[in-house]
């Protein structure tokens, strides 16, 4: 006999979370009854009788699926019983001891279960992102939760105002910004002398301050003598970005290739329009995390284009980074490129492709494929190249530079947009020509401020934390952007890439 029980609305619910929320091939509608229980949990006062469930009518499930009572182990030995944990859960929800009342324990449950399903009902719908909605449900309050926790906590405040004043710097804290992984402490200088004697302080203030490894970085604003300074959290209160708002923001956003790679300092989503770039530079060093910032630039793309409307080509001389993309519809000229020879012939077929649709776009008479596209005179995908590792490939032929430079320098117009990456950003890698012709850059940790200096022409990215803490120069903005990019799992990738496929 079965233990939990839904009507036949509820049940309704259940089969469309699966098939148009879950979106995943094999999902089972148990794992949305689970998420259910897991979001009425959520809500701090017990589900009351009117979530009882009549038992006619609707879908039926065992506790084996719900909880996993008495499932044994999976074939690498990981636990699938969690039943004795859950009724712990619900013991200490209610407080009572749902242990030696089983009936009881099966009554909670089910409320529980309908409760969430009730909350799902009204909080999403088809056209909504339903990853998007539980992380903004089920993650986002609790990463907020720990955020105001360790706010309280923070005397760092107090700490900065006699930091600044031991360097005699005179500044008030005009307002504070809490981001996942760092403070921003915007301060207001008495006068504009003290931007100096800041800057010359800034190791001192670390030390006053205790701050041991991790450099305050200080940079101008756009507001007349107010500074920020970027004070990193202490390592166990950062927060990693969570890669779960990227499919929803693309999908709303309003520009022509959308990319999104994480939050602001002040918490907000980070995106750019890739047409407006419109050739983008990721430099750091390894481990910097250049590669996790690429699987986000990827799977923007992925997600936000059918392969009508745009092609990716691949270029990846280590290998390993792009396989997974291997086999998907959008890929220009049907394979990821990691030999020289492929590498080759792939560039200057994207050299042939923008000539041959300069020539097409003559005969609409446009000199455009934005405005062809927009008014229907041509339809083309737009194609973005990117290439893993830049040197690497320049290394071993110099030959490349000259179509990368001539592709740099005219495909724009032609719906072409670089994505180049390269853990050596030196100036026999990035030349002028190149360096000149690709306007928008992001600049993940580096090991000379030097190298700061060629990605984004100014240093302070020798400073940055690693993993994602990255600087971000967009084509003609002064001001620069300090983003937290989302760490992107394998799992992630596969998810958004088997939906692709
Ligand atoms: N946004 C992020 N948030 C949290 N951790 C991250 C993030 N990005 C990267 N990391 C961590 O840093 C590690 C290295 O990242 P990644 O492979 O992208 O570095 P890389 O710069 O490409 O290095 P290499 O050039 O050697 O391949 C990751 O395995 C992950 O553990």
């Amino acid at each position: 006999m079965a233990d939990i029980f839904l009507n036949a609305d509820d049940s309704r619910l259940v089969k469309e979370l699966t098939s148009f929320g879950l979106k995943y091939d094999g999902a089972h509608q148990y794992w949305i009854i689970r998420l259910a229980l897991t979001k009425s949990l959520s809500i701090k006062t017990p589900p009351d009788q009117s979530f009882d469930s009549h038992r006619t009518g609707g879908n039926q499930f065992h506790l084996r699926q719900v909880t996993g009572y008495g499932a044994a182990p999976d074939d690498n030995g990981n636990e699938q019983d969690f039943d004795l944990a859950i009724r712990a859960i619900l013991s200490s929800y209610h407080e009572e001891d749902l242990f030696s009342d089983n009936k009881k324990y099966k009554n909670f449950l089910n409320r529980h279960i309908c409760r969430g399903l009730s909350e799902f009902r009204s909080g999403w719908s088809r056209s909504h992102d339903f990853y998007g909605y539980l992380y903004q449900e089920l993650v986002e309050p609790v990463a907020n939760e720990k955020q105001i926790a360790g706010e309280t906590s923070s005397s760092r405040l107090e700490q900065l105002k006699e930091a600044l004043h031991e360097l005699g710097v005179s500044a008030s804290v005009k307002e504070i910004l809490r981001g996942a992984r760092l403070e921003r402490f915007l301060l207001y200088l008495n006068d504009v002398s003290q931007y100096d004697v800041l800057k010359r302080g800034v190791d001192k203030l670390s030390f006053q301050m205790g701050l041991k490894n991790s450099a305050p970085v200080l940079s101008h604003t756009s507001e007349r003598k107010v500074v920020s300074l970027d004070i990193p959290l202490p390592k166990n209160e950062q927060r990693t970005i969570s890669p779960a708002p990227l499919e929803q923001w693309v999908g709303n956003s309003e520009f022509k290739i959308p990319i999104w790679l994480g939050q602001t300092v002040s918490g907000e989503d980070f995106g750019f329009d890739l047409a407006e770039a419109p050739h983008l530079l990721v430099a750091g060093t390894t481990g910097s995390g250049k590669s996790v910032c690429i699987h986000s630039i990827i799977l923007s793309l992925l997600s936000g284009n059918s392969p009508e409307k745009l092609k990716l080509a691949l270029i990846d001389p280590k290998q390993v980074e792009f396989a997974p993309y291997n086999g998907i519809p959008q890929l220009y000229d049907s394979k990821v490129v990691s030999f020289i020879d492929d590498a080759d012939s792939l560039l200057s077929n994207l050299v042939d492709e923008m000539e041959e649709r300069n020539r097409l776009l003559a005969d609409v008479n446009e000199s455009n494929l934005d405005v062809a596209l927009a008014n229907g005179s041509l339809d083309l995908p737009r194609i973005v190249l990117v290439v893993e590792e830049l040197a690497d490939l320049l290394m071993q032929s110099k030959e490349l530079e000259g179509y990368l430079v001539r592709l740099a320098q005219k495909a724009r117009s032609v719906g072409i947009h670089l994505v180049l990456a390269t853990q050596r950003p030196d100036s026999t890698i990035l030349t002028g020509l190149l360096r000149s012709n690709i306007p928008s850059r992001i600049c993940l940790l580096v090991q000379k401020s030097t190298e700061s200096k060629i990605v984004i022409d100014e240093t302070g990215s020798e400073k940055l934390l690693g993993k994602g803490d990255m600087l971000i120069k967009m084509s003609g903005e002064q001001e620069l952007h300090r983003v937290h990019g989302a760490m992107i799992t394998e799992a992630d990738r596969t998810r958004i890439v088997g939906r692709v496929r």
